[in-house]
């Protein structure tokens, strides 16, 4: 039997034109083609489970992807359901192109990739992308011939009769020359393991060059002396038995199990083959939902390594065990892409395209589900599994935040959730920072923003009893502002800004500020300076600079928008003197020499300075000429 026939095609140059299109993702032809044949397993399998067929082979379900050098072939076998002349003639030849006529019309001045894998599932016709023909060997559950349908990428076809003597379908491609890569057994292997992980039915790779090793091919070379007797009852053409073949995918990934059914152990090793990542992830949350609308998938918690590493998540998209693409922001909301996870969506297209999820309530409702999950789950450690939840703080702190930051809805749920590090090493919530606080500075939470540069203010904390927060991540300053967004009663302060009115101090005795004032800014030449003469506790410190808040927010936001006004303007500084230091009292004794109190001051507001930030290029110039010339003064 050999029958020629046209393609239902009413645009002649489809093939050229699939090929411009798909060319960025030319290897989801494999997906196309292995999905088409897991399907076919999965139809047979259902007849039989409702009595409309029945599986007289009794082979293991299972698809063989061949992949032959030598002749050029790729061949994807599967013992499925298999077609007859009529379906072949329904399915293949017509159907095919429904679609496309549709979308050529719609679609022909935009000829972007994006929007056009998105819209059109080309399934099977993706096979042209890399074959110059395409063959179809099948044999239908229901019996009948044999079939065997060629196409050459042209609009005719020719069905004669196929070779199958059982059940199943076989696609053959006769790879074109520039696409020989394809046929390489571990280029190959990987795509298919990039793709079809986790599908249903066993997947066996097969490299038809591989030439079958008998012992007469053993080298004797190699044989060691001692062992040759040992080979006498060999029978020479023997096949030396291979290690029993494993599939390439994991047919029940662990997502698909209930979550009671899991075992730590399997969360970890599940997240160790999927990742590559041999770092223990923190913890895990398993989503299985069925209404409104499926979805299965865990998602990870990676620890960070380290605290400047770049945070770069990987959340694995599936629909039905087949791999869709990864990180797609419009279904995972942005901030948990830094998170490591796999979904699986089967009312998710499988050709999604980002215009179409733009667009999608439906995939925002996945998003806002995934996002109310995270932050049940996170809400439950900190319940019952306090002190891990304290341990992991420091790690999960960046992903929580800039989900914050990112959606409101996220943030106001895990508000009273969120720990703050105290420079006592405590991880304590807004709630209890307030609380313990609210008799010395109520409504005010001071924070650390570098730990060395501001030691010396931390310490001053210390001596006082007080607390402060360490709020050092870049994130940080764009977290503050949320919080204090959402909460218009509190304001966050630098541990070096308007603290001295906080100070577990004695009232000052203020007779020499006025005095102390005029002389700084005298001997300064600044007559804005603002001096203030305080009683601190720690009497190591002779002076200490404060910085007023707002200002010194103002300078970063101008930094952030390019325009670094450099050093803060004297306004924005007070000048703390410590009445206790015998540096001090020296500047207010009559008996020191007027050269003496001008060194004194300019070294003292630099040395206050210096413990804050740094120096503009002249004043440390002056500073370091200064210096030198009191060491000089030691020696003489
Ligand atoms: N290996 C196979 N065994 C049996 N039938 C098959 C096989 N491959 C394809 N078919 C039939 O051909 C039809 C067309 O396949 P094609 O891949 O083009 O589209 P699809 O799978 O229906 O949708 P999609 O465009 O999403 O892939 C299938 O629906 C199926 O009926």
């Amino acid at each position: 039997m050999t029958k020629q026939g046209n393609l239902s095609i009413h645009s002649e140059n489809i093939f050229p034109i699939i090929k411009k299109w798909l060319y960025s993702d030319q290897d989801i032809f494999i997906r196309e083609l292995i999905s088409n044949a897991c399907d076919a397993i999965l139809k047979f399998k259902k007849l039989c489970s409702m009595g409309e067929a029945t599986d007289t082979l009794n082979d293991p379900f299972e698809i063989r992807v061949t992949t032959d050098t030598e002749k050029g072939t790729i061949t994807i076998s599967d013992n499925g359901i298999g077609m007859t002349e009529e379906e072949i003639e329904k399915y293949i030849t017509q159907i095919a192109f429904s679609g496309a006529e549709d979308f050529l019309t719609k679609y022909k001045d935009k000829m972007d990739d994006d929007q056009i894998i998105g819209h059109f599932g080309l399934g099977f016709y993706s096979s042209f992308m890399v074959s110059s023909e395409v063959q179809i060997n099948t044999l239908s559950y229901q019996g009948g011939e044999p079939l065997l349908w060629t196409c050459d990428g042209g609009t005719t076809y020719e069905l004669a009769e196929g070779t199958r003597a059982k059940r199943g379908t076989d696609i053959i491609l006769h790879v074109t020359e520039e696409c020989r890569e394809f046929l390489g057994f571990y280029y190959l292997s990987e795509i298919i393991k990039k793709y079809c992980s986790f599908m249903p039915i066993p997947i066996y790779v097969i490299d038809a060059n591989k030439k079958e090793e008998t012992v007469d091919e053993i080298d004797v070379e190699e044989i060691n002396e001692n062992d040759k007797d040992e080979i006498v009852d060999i029978d020479v053409n023997e096949v030396v038995e291979e290690p029993k073949e494993k599939p390439i995918n994991d047919t029940t990934p662990l997502y698909t199990k209930q979550p009671s059914e899991c075992t730590d152990e399997e969360y970890k090793a599940f997240y160790r083959e999927t990742f590559h990542d041999y770092q223990e992830p923190l913890f895990w949350i398993h989503l299985n939902m069925d209404y409104p609308f499926k979805l299965k998938g865990i998602l990870y918690f990676p620890k960070l390594k380290n605290e400047y590493e770049l945070i770069e998540g990987k959340i694995k998209l599936y629909n039905n065990q087949v791999f869709v693409a990864e990180n797609i922001k419009e279904v995972i909301p942005e901030f948990l892409l830094l998170l490591k996870g796999v979904l699986d969506c089967p009312d998710l297209p499988l050709n999604v395209s980002r215009s179409f999820l733009q667009n999608d309530g439906f995939v925002k409702k996945i998003s806002d589900y995934i996002t109310k999950k995270v932050a049940d789950k996170l809400i439950s450690l900190s319940k019952k599994e306090n002190d891990n939840y304290k341990k992991f703080w420091d790690d999960i702190a960046p992903f929580i935040k800039y989900g914050c930051i990112r959606e409101e809805k996220f943030a106001k749920k895990m508000m009273d959730y969120i720990l703050y590090k105290t420079i006592d090493d405590q991880h304590v919530t807004l709630k209890e920072y307030l609380e313990k606080a609210k008799d010395s500075h109520e409504n005010k939470i001071f924070y650390v923003s570098d730990k060395n540069q501001q030691s010396q203010y931390i310490r001053l904390f210390k001596d006082n009893g007080l607390d402060a927060v360490y709020l050092p991540h870049p994130i940080d300053n764009s977290f503050i502002s949320l919080v204090e967004g959402l909460n218009q009663d509190i304001k966050f302060m630098r541990i070096d800004s308007d603290i001295s009115g906080i100070l577990n101090k004695e009232e000052a005795d203020k007779t020499h500020e006025t005095t102390l004032s005029s002389l700084f800014q005298k001997v300064l030449n600044n007559n804005s300076l603002k001096v203030s003469v305080e009683n601190l506790k720690s009497d190591s410190t002779p002076s200490m600079i404060l910085v007023s808040e707002e200002g010194r927010r103002m300078q970063e936001m101008m930094k952030t928008y390019g325009m670094d006004i450099g050093h803060l303007p004297a306004q924005d500084l007070t000048l703390i003197l410590n009445q206790n230091h015998p540096l001090i009292k020296a500047l207010c004794n009559e008996n020191v020499s007027e050269q003496t109190k001008d060194l004194l001051c300019h070294q003292l507001y630099d040395l206050a300075l210096l413990s804050n930030q740094s120096l503009a290029p002249d004043a440390m110039q002056d500073f370091l000429s200064r210096s030198h010339e009191l060491l000089l003064n030691l020696t003489a």
